[in-house]
């Protein structure tokens, strides 16, 4: 498979995916979604590989979730929205090596999702968390809530999808949700001294200990698959449409005027 969205790089052990659409300060479509997939199976089943980063093109963001351009309700791709979202996090877990999201920017939304699903989250000092469902039309019903709350705890959770805020590097490593945070010129080298580290361990254990830690959490996939036939239906109404619309028009949405 050619990538035409995302970028694709072996070097001294590590697989190094990067999405690339920083015009859209690399929101994913469902092409994006789908190179993503193949990305990560190759990279998790090649030996050669004992570690997977995943990061954004460009100095602006890691990844801004689903591509507002990109869709009018479901979004132009597979599955039950038209992003194979359940499938990108699903090989995000499978993998039996860590992925380590390498984040400058922002990671928000599907975006924060992501990285919040990696299994380590290292940023540059600039970068800005948050999800943004809410605001624009959209929720992850699976493990961008239920298993972002494992990590940052339940009323952290509630308030980050709630509230819609942003929170800088230095308040997401304080609320667990990244491992180590570093001035942005520093990142590239940090990730790679933890790339190291990783590739000095024995890979069957990490493989093993990854398992165990997602077995525990599993009930959350079922939770995600189910869900999204919700949000399929949410997708067709007027309220969640006018998020989207509103994101791209640059002005407040009006989501009461359209509630059932
Ligand atoms: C990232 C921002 C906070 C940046 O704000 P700022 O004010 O600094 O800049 P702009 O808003 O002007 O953005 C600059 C430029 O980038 C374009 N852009 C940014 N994000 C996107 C995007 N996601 N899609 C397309 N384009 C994007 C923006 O239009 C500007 O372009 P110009 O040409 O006008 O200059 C802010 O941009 C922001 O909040 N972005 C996020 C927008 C968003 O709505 N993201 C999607 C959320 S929904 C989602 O991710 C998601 C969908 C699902 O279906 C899921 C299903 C299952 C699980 C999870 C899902 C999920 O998470």
């Amino acid at each position: 498979m050619s990538y035409e969205d995302i970028l694709y790089e072996v070097k001294e052990g590590g697989a190094h995916i990067t999405i690339n659409r920083p015009d859209k300060y690399n929101a994913f479509r469902g092409k994006t979604c789908e190179e993503l997939i193949h990305a990560f199976n190759k990279a998790g089943w090649d030996k050669s590989v004992g570690v997977i980063v995943l990061s954004g093109a460009g100095d602006k963001a890691f990844c801004t979730g689903g591509d507002q351009s990109a869709h009018e309700g479901q979004y132009d791709g597979r599955g039950t929205i038209g992003l194979p979202m359940e499938d990108l996090h699903s090989i995000i877990r499978d993998v039996p090596k860590p992925v380590i999201a390498k984040v400058q920017g922002f990671a928000i939304g599907g975006g924060n999702v992501l990285a919040t699903i990696c299994d380590f989250t290292i940023a540059g000092e600039k970068a800005v968390f948050g999800q943004v469902g809410p605001k624009v039309g959209s929720v992850d019903p699976g493990f961008g809530t239920a298993f972002l709350a494992r990590i940052v705890g339940e009323k952290k959770a509630r308030e980050i999808w709630y509230m819609c805020r942003k929170y800088s590097a230095a308040e997401a490593l304080a609320m667990g949700l990244v491992n180590a945070v570093v001035p942005n010129d520093q990142l590239d080298a940090e990730v790679e001294k933890w790339c190291a580290e990783i590739l000095e361990k024995s890979p069957t254990a990490i493989a093993i200990a990854k398992r165990s830690f997602n077995m525990d959490s599993e009930n959350i996939r079922g939770i995600a698959g189910m869900g999204m036939y919700a949000l399929s239906l949410y997708y067709d109404t007027e309220e969640s449409k006018e998020g989207g619309r509103a994101f791209k028009e640059k002005r407040k949405p009006e989501f009461r005027k359209y509630q059932k």
